[in-house]
């Protein structure tokens, strides 16, 4: 084992304490306990088969036959409780890791590092290092401390005997363990090299299986073509693990060979040593016993050391999440968030995703000012919803600030500056919960207040489709998880999920600002107007950043700030920009001619 390797053990001893110290201490005594068994029972055979030979009378063959029965309970019972031990140490070291692994991904409070191949594959394969996998990893260090130590007490018994072949038995074994260890690190060179592929055959399969995909896989014909990519991608998987099971098959039988000769010889060695009577009967069972013990011990051990190692590997991705730094920049002078009394600004704002990536925004000078409904208006991928990310911090900007009442936005902790605001995302989610819940989720200190609940759902036109559900606000959404009464839970549609998820940010009463990225781009003509109507008023006096397509929804806003290029390119009241005829007023018309022709 590597240093490095030995230090994620030691690591993980500690977390192995920490999750249960009476488990572990009481793992470590049935550990050695276990691990010197085999040579006591070689020890005390001897004793009884050197009795029987000398014909001692009952009273030598007692102590040796009662040593035999106390041993054979011994090897009965310590399985059982081992494997009691075990299960509940990985369940407290599964409970810790997930525990510590989720506060960390928790932690990261932007989005970059959610965006990153290389921190998603990390992440891949620090979960796999919770659950099931956890048994490899502690047991199979106990289980190699207990081998090692069966094979000192079996190694050190045929030393008694023959220092020659003890010898002999244990550098036979080095070749073994090389090759074992050369193998395990090929294995773990190949999974990290498959992770790509393996991530691609998740993404295919989880298509075929996704209840979300159905429609288009069907429409489309696209089953085929996604079933022949995930076998595509699992057949290259398994030619590379085909190609190295069959190099461990081959090596490990030329090992094997040679073991095999080793003990041969040996036994042929303490036959014609009790011939010529130097050594008793109970040195030959000794002799025998230790020979194959001693083998079958290390092939446990070498067994052992690659399961740990690979279990290791496992650990090391774990250690490597945990031990990433934030992914926000840490704040340069701490400050304390005002309630907004100014503004917001945002001052020669300049943001682009990643270094390689083009600029989205490119110098945005804006200010939101406060108690103002202030609308963004602008064509696809104009960077509407960067700018409301960044309003979140979910990204810091790439250059320039975003000041809230002069307070860089840089300096107060990102959970802090977002149980100020209510926002509703263009991409919200759908959770498969309660309609009450999938609305008070919004403000966890409400998920009880019904009257609450109930509110924002008028205010955003769900309280009508929520009271005609089978159970009102406790009907379960969704398709996967029975709702009351074991019944299959009811599905909405896009627009009716639009109204709940803009009831989830509404519920969020009295915040200092308002986000509502394209509320009403699923609602119908009727619920499109009397939700804006409602948003109106609700807005009035508060401060709001409206995106919407609809520049009819956006005509009332005391400024409307048009975005282009990712930069502000106009910005002022309805009748102002109407009059400047400028982007605004193009776009205006040419919406507004398409309702006319209709007309
Ligand atoms: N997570 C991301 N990583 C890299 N690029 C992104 C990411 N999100 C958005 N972009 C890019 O940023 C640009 C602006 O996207 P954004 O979603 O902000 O536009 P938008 O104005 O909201 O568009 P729309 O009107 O279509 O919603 C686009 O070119 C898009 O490709």
């Amino acid at each position: 084992m590597t240093s490095a390797g030995l230090r994620r053990a030691v690591t993980l001893g500690r977390l192995c304490w920490r999750a249960g110290p009476v488990i572990t201490v009481s793992q470590l005594v049935v550990t050695v306990a276990a691990g010197l068994l085999p040579a006591a029972v070689v020890w005390a055979t001897k004793l009884l088969v050197d009795a029987l030979a000398a014909e001692g009378g009952p009273h030598e063959v007692l102590g040796p036959v009662a040593a035999l029965v106390g041993l054979g309970l011994a090897a009965g019972v310590l399985p059982h409780v081992t494997g009691y031990l075990r299960a509940e140490s990985d369940r407290r070291l599964d409970l810790l890791l997930q525990d510590r692994l989720y506060t960390r991904v928790n932690g990261f409070q932007g989005l970059s590092r959610f965006e990153d191949p290389a921190f998603l594959d990390e992440l891949r394969m620090a979960t796999q290092a919770t659950g099931g996998a956890m048994g490899p990893i502690t047991s199979g260090l106990f289980d190699l401390g207990r081998n090692v130590i069966t094979l000192a007490g079996l190694l050190g018994s045929l030393a008694v005997l023959s220092p020659l072949m003890a010898g002999l038995v244990a550098v036979a074994a080095l070749p073994t363990l090389a090759a074992r260890m050369s193998l395990e690190k090929r294995r773990a060179k190949m999974i990290a090299g498959q992770s790509e592929a393996a991530r691609r055959q998740i993404f295919y399969s989880s298509l075929l299986t996704d209840v979300e995909a159905a429609k288009e896989v069907r429409l489309f014909g696209l089953g085929d073509f996604l079933r022949s990519r995930v076998i595509g991608e699992l057949t290259s998987m398994q030619r590379a693990e085909r190609r190295l099971d069959g190099r461990e098959a081959l090596t490990q039988s030329a090992l094997a060979t040679l073991s095999a000769l080793v003990s041969g010889i040996g036994l042929a060695w303490a036959a014609y040593s009790a011939l010529s009577g130097r050594l008793t009967l109970g040195d030959v069972t000794v002799f025998a016993a230790s020979v194959a013990g001693t083998q079958a011990a290390l092939i446990a051990t070498v067994e052992n050391a690659a399961n740990a190692s690979h279990a290791l590997i496992l650990f090391h991705h774990h250690e490597r999440v945990m031990a990433l730094a934030d992914d926000l920049t840490p704040p340069r002078a701490p400050a304390a968030l005002p309630p907004l009394g100014r503004g917001i600004e945002l001052r020669d704002v300049w943001f682009r995703y990643d270094d390689d990536h083009p600029w989205v925004l490119r110098g945005v000078n804006l200010t939101i000012p406060h108690g103002a409904s202030v609308a963004l208006v602008g064509l696809n991928g104009a960077g509407k919803s960067t700018l409301i990310k960044l309003l979140c911090r979910f990204y810091d900007p790439s250059r320039g600030a975003i000041l809230w009442d002069g307070v860089d936005l840089r300096d107060v902790p990102p959970a802090e500056l977002r149980a100020r605001m209510g926002v509703l995302f263009q991409d919200y989610m759908s959770y498969d919960l309660t309609a009450a819940e999938n609305i008070g989720v919004g403000e966890l200190a409400a998920l009880a207040d019904r009257t609450r609940i109930e509110t924002a759902a008028e205010l955003a036109g769900a309280d009508q489709i929520v009271r005609s559900l089978p159970h009102g606000y406790d009907t379960t959404l969704s398709r996967i998880f029975f709702g009351p009464e074991d019944e299959a839970g009811v599905v909405l549609s896009g627009g009716q999920w639009q109204r709940l998820a803009l009831a989830r940010a509404l519920v969020r009463e009295n915040r200092d600002l308002l986000i509502l990225d394209e509320p009403s781009s699923g609602l119908d003509a009727e619920a499109e107007y009397e939700v804006h109507r409602r948003l109106r008023e609700h807005r009035e006096g508060r401060t709001s950043l409206l995106v919407s397509h609809r520049l009819g929804a956006v005509r009332d806003a005391d400024l409307i700030v048009v975005l282009g290029d990712g930069k502000i390119v106009e910005q002022g009241t309805h009748d102002h920009l109407i009059a400047t005829r400028g982007r605004y007023a193009r776009l205006f018309e040419t919406q507004a001619s398409g309702y006319r022709v209709e007309a």
